[in-house]
């Protein structure tokens, strides 16, 4: 269920640092549409401290019909913290190196096209995970991802290039941890190279972990990669960026509404970019539809 969106007022909550573009030229861009389209618009320039409480209090005060993230996934996060449950739309405009839920959810990468939706686009509620407290809007991992985010984020260089070398540096001596899984199901114990806990399908840089996954469906998905010989590295790669790992012998699915997931204390687990301390065991639920977004038509005819 969707319904065409009628967008008078918005607040765009635009992260200065980041991206590449200048932000001066963006919010022109902005100001520039939203004056031939008769929205009204405010502002809000995140500073990395207190931003939260800031959004909240402007919310109230503007009373905006859409609050639109501009920036990268950790922005589209904070935006989406606030509004999950509130009925307001989220709108993104990505301006960060993964873009990883815009990308899923068919928002176009370029700022102009990203801006239209304003005026073409629709309003859909999809679903979130609660992960003891925490909300995943898109992926959440333990295993090599989650300590591949660790290591690039503790390094100095930035970019895809740095984390493909970061990751295969690592890959040579990772030993996957051990994992109990429960879920409304079916029980799955093991060692993992990685265990994703998928409301989406793919990471930012495209890598599909979760090929069959509805945003919007109630469901959410474990998508567990076995331990592999390395022989088989290259083809799993391969199947990650051909939407095939589900075909893998390596890869298994356990499709749930919710699940209980003991992992070892060393594990580290990420969510939607960021790294979380999480306790062992935790717990997943699914929130249905918590959250309305703004995004193209046509995702709904795909
Ligand atoms: N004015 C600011 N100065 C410094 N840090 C900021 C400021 N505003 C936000 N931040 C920080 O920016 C981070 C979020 O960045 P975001 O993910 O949106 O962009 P990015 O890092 O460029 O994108 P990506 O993660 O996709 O590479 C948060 O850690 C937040 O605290």
């Amino acid at each position: 269920m969707s319904h065409k969106a009628s967008i008078q007022k918005v607040l765009f909550v635009l992260n200065p640092i980041s991206g590449d573009i200048s932000k001066e030229e963006v919010q022109a861009m902005i100001e520039e549409y939203c004056a031939e389209h008769q929205i009204h618009l405010s502002f809000y320039h995140t500073t990395g401290v207190d931003d939260n409480e800031e959004i909240k209090q402007l919310i109230t005060h503007h009373q905006p019909d859409a609050v639109v993230a501009i920036g990268g996934d950790g922005t589209v996060s904070l935006v989406a913290n606030i509004l999950n449950h509130r009925g307001i739309p989220l709108g993104i405009i990505p301006l960060g190196s993964g873009n990883g839920l815009s990308k899923d959810i068919g928002i176009p990468q370029e700022i102009d096209q990203a801006l239209a939706l304003l005026k073409t686009g629709v309003i859909k509620k999809i679903d979130s995970l609660d992960i003891n407290g925490e909300t995943v809007f898109h992926l959440s991992d333990l295993g090599f991802n989650a300590f591949i985010v660790k290591k690039f984020n503790e390094g100095e260089t930035r970019g895809p290039g740095a984390y493909a070398w970061i990751a295969l540096q690592e890959y040579i001596n990772y030993t996957p941890f051990f994992y109990k899984i429960q879920t409304d199901k079916e029980y799955w114990e093991g060692e993992a190279f990685m265990v994703t806990i998928a409301n989406a399908n793919a990471f930012g840089s495209n890598a599909t972990i979760n090929p069959s996954g509805i945003i919007d469906d109630g469901y959410f998905e474990i998508c567990l990669i076995e331990p592999f010989p390395k022989a088989a590295a290259i083809g799993l790669l391969f199947s990650l960026y051909t939407d095939k790992i589900h075909n893998s012998v390596y890869s298994r699915i356990l499709k749930c509404k919710s699940a209980t997931i003991q992992k070892s204390p060393d594990d580290i687990l990420q969510i939607d970019g960021e790294l979380v301390d999480m306790k062992s065991p935790f717990t997943v639920k699914m929130n249905s539809k918590s959250l309305a977004v703004l995004m193209p038509a046509i995702t709904e005819e795909e």
